[in-house]
């Protein structure tokens, strides 16, 4: 008898023990849930989420790589960054590797002259660095200031040259002023073609642009009748190559001048960038290697562009196909040119057979 009540008196005690503990184990529970919801550290409660990503680590592609795939979109394309690289390690990384300069040698003209090429071609050179899309900083924005310029600019290495192309600056009357005023060290490439296919390709562009335009001769002549040239006419007024480099001899001395021959770039690329590279004190890397004849485009390409291990041409607003424009009116133009090209040929030294 007496055992019994003892045994019913010990059940009693461990069920309230039991209760307790449950009743404790329960409010710690509680708390711990309360303690890390209040924190902010639960992940079952919604927070708010920023993508430093659309602020930092999207890729725009730039105009260049449009001209060289061929392809345009009118917005910029984005490219995400690889889903294992985060973001702001990128970020720092990439900051980390060289440092923005001034381009020590810019690509100042001519339109149409085969700038792109150079440039592009100049590109697979592992000691330059350019900016893709043309900058426009000596003839449209020059009031945003040098270091909005200089931001533009891609990073570079301690032996590595910045450059540019913006064909605009041969024709632009302040540029070489302001050009000297960055660096009166600035190496100036001029790439020069026949004034007269370089009219009619400057047409061209034009044209597919507006396909209304008036016909070339009608723009090209002030007086179809007496034919005489219309020089305000910028497609005409861009092949006064002496004009335009008398103006740029100002301000540099001829030393600091290269110039390209557009004809030779799609004839020997490799000779003319071997010409290109002693200019800019650079090893001769690019070469004949680099380059095959796409017979479908009729123009030089690249094996390994910058950035690709396929082989790539320019696009298709580069080398494209010209309109027929009558014998007559390009025998008056190339006569209107001859006392113009002669001066330049003085002025350089260098005869690039134009007549
Ligand atoms: N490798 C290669 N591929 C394609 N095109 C080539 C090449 N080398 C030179 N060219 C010639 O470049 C001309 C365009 O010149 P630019 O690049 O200076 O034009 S632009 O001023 O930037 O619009 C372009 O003029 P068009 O033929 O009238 O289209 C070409 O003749």
């Amino acid at each position: 008898m007496g055992c019994s009540k003892w045994r019913a008196a010990l059940n009693f005690g461990l069920l309230k023990v039991q209760s307790r503990l449950s009743f404790f184990l329960t409010m710690i529970l509680v708390f711990t849930y309360l303690f890390y919801s209040l924190n902010g550290y639960s992940d079952s409660l919604p927070r708010p989420v920023f993508d430093h990503r659309s602020q930092n680590g999207l890729v725009l592609q730039d105009a260049h790589s449009v001209e060289l795939f061929g392809a345009y979109s009118a917005s910029p394309v984005r490219e995400q960054l690889p889903k294992s690289a985060s973001p702001s390690s990128n970020i720092s990384i990439a900051n980390s590797f060289g440092s923005k300069k001034f381009p020590q040698a810019i690509i100042i003209g001519v339109k149409k002259g085969g700038t792109r090429a150079l440039l592009e071609f100049l590109r697979i050179h592992p000691d330059v660095r350019a900016v893709g899309a043309e900058p426009h900083f000596f003839d449209r924005f020059y009031d945003k200031g040098l270091e909005w310029y200089r931001n533009l600019m891609p990073r570079t290495l301690e032996g590595q040259i910045t450059m540019e192309k913006t064909p605009s600056y041969f024709i632009t009357k302040e540029a070489p002023r302001r050009v000297l005023s960055m660096s009166r060290h600035t190496k100036l490439i001029v790439v020069v073609r026949d004034p007269v296919t370089r009219a009619v390709s400057d047409y061209t562009q034009t044209l597919s642009k507006s396909p209304g335009l008036p016909s070339f001769q009608n723009l090209a002549f002030r007086n179809v009748s007496t034919g005489l040239i219309d020089t305000s006419w910028s497609a005409v007024r861009i092949g006064l190559y002496a004009k335009h480099l008398e103006n740029w001899l100002r301000y540099f001395p001829l030393s600091h001048f290269l110039f390209v021959s557009g004809e030779r770039l799609v004839t020997d690329p490799a000779g003319e960038m071997g010409r290109v590279q002693d200019f800019l004190g650079l090893k001769r890397v690019v070469s004949d290697k680099h380059f095959y004849f796409n017979q479908t485009k009729g123009f030089p390409c690249l094996k390994k562009p910058e950035g690709s291990s396929r082989p790539r041409c320019l696009g298709k607003s580069k080398g494209r196909p010209h309109p027929q424009i009558p014998s007559e009116v390009l025998l008056r133009l190339r006569d209107f040119y001859r006392p113009f090209n002669l001066k330049f040929y003085q002025m350089t030294g260098h005869n690039f057979g134009w007549n």
